[in-house]
């Protein structure tokens, strides 16, 4: 049986054909000729094959973005095809429990709007790159020699007959109903599209892939930590303020455009380890319902690839940047002495080279101006509703341009437990709003310092009959002995520094004893001689 496909296969064949014979033509005859002969010839078309037709391509802007209506169009047809479609695709499971379905490639449905009814089919479009390698492609990629434009999802109107599909790529439609699909439906279908993706949304964590041989800039798993701001430890106002801050950038579209700013905000997040950091970029996206972009600065290639990266984040997101001082030697300041001295050695040692890092060094080109730009420079404004995090455990090793505000525009400083934050982990772990032990563990924490992932550390239970008056118990323990040990320590210090001080004082004693006595010698010498 000759089927839709194998009909329109063998009707490009021809039409290759007569676009070969028509090249040939235009090259032997007067192009004014030509002219009229391709109006005629468009016209003619025009009477006989009465559809229009639009390609909805999955990327935009010379293949740097992704196209916002293809996956509108994408998620209307996944709740309206499972119905109707015979081969569906499961694309993402919500919450671990539903199936989110969609048209598998090569589908065609059945849809009616206000009367007219339409075909809707899905096409997957198949390009052969002509680069060969005998590497396997990366693990559940498709292999990256052949390029996948998945671009296409053609519609056909009532009039138009089941037996004529649309060639590949394109949208089509009779022209009588022009103004019902450009006008209605196509904005039907977005906004049905939209609001589907946001019942649907499961919200994703990112990462950038290392190697250039993925199809995609980003790799993600779904978003599954519990973080929130009821269980982040914290003084509560400050918790406030920054839970306000958010609300306000998230219902401040019209604003940014008002002052003429790019829809997205920085925070730096500084402070000693375990106090709280990445608990906080998880509560936050928690709180704002957004996607997390954890961007591992050390496997982007260059500035050029940074901005890629940039480009292929979504809006309702957040970029992350963790431990930015590490990251990256972006100052200047960031190597070692002992990092400085292996790199002299690895670039005049083949072998350590060779050793360290395969073929070639893999290190990342990315400079601090890449990274400024990346963060508030003209590419920055492509995409809204973005917020980015940095973190750091030095504040003060950071170059004053990457944490200026515009860029880090609020700085957020996450310190040692304090009582306040206390009672929300005993809340939280144990279950405990007040207890007469708290008396003892404020005294002990304002008089040392622990952070909140050593008091959570303490407070969790160890033992299946440990209650809560043994954990209360175990943390007044532990906060004693960070006391006593501070106290050794700055006892210690202070014995070094008193001896620091005594040794100068004992050397210039013990100088001045010796010039004495040589000028002695010299008097003795001089009244010797006379
Ligand atoms: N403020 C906090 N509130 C509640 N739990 C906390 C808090 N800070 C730390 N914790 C606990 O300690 C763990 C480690 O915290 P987190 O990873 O957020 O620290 P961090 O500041 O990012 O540290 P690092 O600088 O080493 O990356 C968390 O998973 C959580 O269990
Ligand atoms: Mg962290």
């Amino acid at each position: 049986m000759t089927t839709s496909f194998d009909m329109w296969s063998h009707l490009w064949s021809v039409a290759a054909g007569l676009m070969f014979a028509w090249a040939l033509f235009k090259q032997y005859f007067p192009p004014q000729l030509c002219m009229h002969i391709e109006g005629y010839a468009h016209k003619a078309v025009g009477h006989v094959y009465p559809y229009i037709q639009i390609m909805f391509p999955e990327f935009s802007g010379e293949r740097l973005e992704r196209c916002e209506a293809y996956f509108a169009i994408q998620n209307y047809l996944s709740a309206s095809a499972s119905a109707r479609a015979k081969q569906l695709k499961a694309e993402s499971v919500k919450d671990s429990q539903s199936l989110v379905l969609s048209m598998d490639e090569n589908e065609e449905v059945a849809h009616e709007f206000e009367g007219v009814k339409l075909w809707w089919s899905s096409r997957l479009v198949v390009s052969w790159n002509s680069t060969f390698s005998l590497q396997p492609p990366p693990e559940g990629k498709r292999d990256l020699k052949i390029r996948f434009l998945r671009s296409t999802f053609s519609d056909l109107t009532s009039q138009m007959n089941r037996s004529l599909p649309s060639p590949p790529g394109f949208i089509g439609f009779h022209r009588n109903h022009r103004e019902l699909i450009i006008g209605s439906y196509i904005k039907h279908v977005l906004e049905k599209g939209k609001a589907v993706a946001a019942d649907n949304r499961q919200r994703k964590l990112f990462t950038n892939n290392s190697s250039s041989n993925w199809a995609s800039k980003w790799s993600h798993v779904s978003f599954e930590h519990p973080a929130t701001f009821d269980t982040l430890a914290m003084e509560p106002r400050k918790k406030g303020e920054i839970m306000n801050d958010l609300l306000k950038f998230r219902q401040a579209k019209q604003y940014y455009a008002r002052i003429g700013k790019a829809w997205k905000r920085g925070y730096l997040l500084y402070g000693p380890p375990g106090t709280g950091k990445s608990m906080m970029i998880a509560a936050m996206a928690n709180f704002l319902n957004y996607d997390v972009y954890d961007l591992e600065l050390t496997t982007v290639k260059d500035n050029t690839e940074l901005k890629k990266l940039l480009i292929e984040t979504s809006a309702k997101s957040i970029i992350v940047i963790e431990d930015i001082d590490c990251s990256l030697d972006l100052t200047g300041q960031r190597k070692t002495k002992k990092q400085e001295n292996d790199d002299e050695e690895e670039q005049v040692d083949p072998v350590k080279r060779m050793a360290k890092g395969g073929e070639e060094s893999k290190d990342s080109k990315v400079t601090l101006s890449g990274l400024l730009n990346f963060i508030d420079g003209l590419w920055s404004a492509c995409g809204s509703e973005r917020i980015i995090v940095v973190t750091t455990n030095f504040k003060e090793r950071l170059d004053p341009a990457l944490i200026r505000r515009g860029r880090m525009d609020k700085h957020i400083e996450m310190s040692y437990c304090c009582f306040e934050s206390f009672k929300v982990l005993a809340r939280n772990y144990l279950g405990v709003e007040s207890h007469p032990l708290f008396v003892t563990v404020r005294r002990l924490l304002e008089e040392t310092k622990m952070t909140p992932a050593d008091v959570a550390e303490n407070l969790m239970p160890k033992a299946e009959d440990e209650d809560k008056e043994a954990c209360l118990e175990g943390l007044i323990e532990a906060l004693e002995k960070v006391k006593e040990d501070a106290r050794k320590k700055l006892e210690e210090e202070e014995e070094k520094a008193a001896a620091g001080e005594a040794e100068p004082e004992a050397a210039a004693a013990r100088a001045m004893t010796e010039n004495e006595g040589q000028q002695d010698l010299s008097e003795v010498k001089e009244n010797g001689i006379r």
